[in-house]
């Protein structure tokens, strides 16, 4: 059989150097005077959301041709301002709005079609093509040369929410094309050459979670949840937040339905899915349990499943969606340390990176707990709070009771105060933890089928640090691995 020749980075617009992120940092401004309307309301949006006039300018703004804008760059950037000025509109008011006017949507869907991402503040949107390095001459693998292009809060801790993905992406950029060359070195049998890439993703997808934990150094997570998510939300499972039927974007066509579109958010990321397709780990729809029976024959990741995380795809700029879509299509890592599971060195270094890239997960849904589950729990219990004060002082409950929570009004759309646990939402729309906890036990899960397997039945395997005895005793005393118990090895 013929392999399918693998993809080219450059003709999926990924660079070599900064992976998804642009070759070259996004533009900052559009230069041709007729987008001055444009640049001019996106560099005052703070103020404007601030006075609340931020509707009544989109308003009037003139209805601009998309037909000036040339290059790539500058369609990005025309996304970019669009997509900042459309849920500024939607999420800036007192109450959400179920309308963008023409003077937006327009030119949003025009852009939208031409770039091949939906008109919403994708991933793409507000971290891929919304940063700029300090010092250009520096790299911006370090999120101490980063600087964001816009916010809507005009906060630092926007930035840094923002800017801590654009390290990430920077940082992982490597691992695209030292991966692909595993895959040609499993082509050519070359196990050497497998090892060592593994052992370049597993140490570089270590330094992404080192990054991801500096999220707590300058963003706080009561100005994240009360004030910058808010205007992160989409259209898409926001019936609570105001939006029970989506957005109508006004073209004047007369057939305008309500669309839904979900929020943006990292799940959009497509070098977190390629890490995904390259170790063959898969995910399920949330709540579906592993299938017991033997997975059919034939290509990794080939029976696509309606799921969040392949749904998720749809939110991301063309191009690097195929690129995903061939990457599956070529994926053979996975295949490879099976067929070669007497090899330890191959299994040790294909199993660290489904080891680190768990605890990637790991620490991510620590962050979630603190930046969205523990501040939504602190304000319920302050409107409970002030619930039962209001009824022990009149005696019955208030009817339409505006809990004030330090705000001039009940804080609304995404900030409001959920009715329980579960009523919280992902701005993708995920009902959060049990979502997030499924992604992680599935990325260990290729792991046990071929690693642990050995850990319980070879006592010849060694683990760096650690005595084989002590590991096979581990498996034979009947609990499944335990991360400490195997040095930190093996982690489920
Ligand atoms: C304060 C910071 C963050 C919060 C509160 C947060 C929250 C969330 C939430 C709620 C989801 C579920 C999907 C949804 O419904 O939106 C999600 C998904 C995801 N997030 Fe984050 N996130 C944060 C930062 C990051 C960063 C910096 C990254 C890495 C670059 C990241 C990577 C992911 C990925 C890959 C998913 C998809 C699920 C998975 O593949 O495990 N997140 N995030
Ligand atoms: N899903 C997250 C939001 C999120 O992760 C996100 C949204 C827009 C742009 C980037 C995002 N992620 C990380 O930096 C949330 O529910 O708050």
């Amino acid at each position: 059989m013929v392999n399918l020749p693998l993809p080219k980075l450059e003709d999926y617009s990924i660079s070599t150097k900064t992976g998804f992120l642009p070759d070259a940092p996004p533009l900052a401004a559009l230069q041709d005077l007729y987008y001055a309307p444009w640049e001019t309301t996106v560099s005052n949006l703070q103020p404007l959301l601030l006075s609340k006039k931020i509707r009544q300018v989109v308003e009037g703004l003139p209805v601009l041709s998309t037909d000036q804008l040339r290059t790539e760059a500058e369609w990005r950037r025309a996304y970019l301002i669009l997509s900042f000025l459309s849920h500024s509109y939607i999420w800036g008011g007192d109450f959400a709005s179920e309308v963008l006017p023409a003077t937006i949507s327009i030119p949003y869907l025009a852009v939208s079609k031409k770039l091949d991402v939906p008109p919403v503040a994708t991933y793409a949107a507000l971290c891929l093509w919304n940063y700029r390095p300090i010092f250009p001459d520096d790299s911006t693998d370090c999120l101490d040369n980063l600087a964001t292009l816009h916010t809507f809060t005009g906060a630092l801790d926007e930035s840094w929410f923002y800017l801590v993905s654009v390290a990430i992406e920077s940082r992982g950029a490597t691992i695209l094309p030292i991966m692909l060359d595993a895959i040609q070195g499993a082509r050519e049998d070359d196990l050497d050459l497998v090892v060592s890439c593994l052992q370049f993703f597993a140490e570089r997808l270590g330094e992404l979670t080192h990054l991801l934990g500096r999220m707590y150094e300058n963003c706080d997570p009561h100005i994240f949840y009360s004030r910058i998510r808010p205007y992160l939300a989409g259209s898409k499972n926001m019936a609570e937040a105001g939006l029970p039927r989506g957005v109508r974007y006004l073209d004047g066509s007369g057939d305008e339905p309500f669309r839904q579109y979900s929020g943006g958010s990292n799940a959009q990321s497509s070098l977190i899915q390629a890490f995904d397709i390259l170790l063959g780990v898969e995910h399920r729809p949330t709540g579906d349990k592993k299938p017991d029976t033997p997975r059919p024959e034939g290509p990794q990741n080939s029976h696509k499943v309606h799921n969040f995380i392949l749904e998720m795809r749809d939110y991301m700029p063309g191009p690097h969606r195929r690129f995903l879509e061939h990457l599956e299509r070529v994926s053979n890592i996975q295949n490879y340390v099976k067929e070669h599971s007497s090899y330890g060195a191959l299994t040790v270094a294909y199993d660290a990176c489904l080891h680190m890239l768990r605890g990637f997960r790991d620490k991510h849904i620590q962050i979630v707990s603190r930046y969205i589950i523990l501040p939504a729990k602190e304000q319920r219990g302050v409107a409970t709070e002030r619930l039962a004060t209001a009824r022990s002082k009149s005696g019955v409950a208030p009817v339409g009771i505006n809990l004030h929570l330090g705000y001039r009004s009940q804080p609304k759309g995404l900030a409001r105060t959920p009715n329980d646990r579960s009523d919280l939402r992902g701005t993708g729309g995920t009902a959060l933890i049990p979502f997030l906890k499924q992604a992680r036990d599935e990325t260990g899960e290729p792991s046990i089928g071929i690693w642990a397997r050995r850990l319980l039945t070879d006592s010849r395997i060694s683990l760096p640090g650690r005595e084989a005895e002590s590991v096979k005793i581990q498996g034979l005393a009947g609990q499944w691995l335990d991360s400490e118990d195997v040095g930190g090895i093996c982690h489920w």
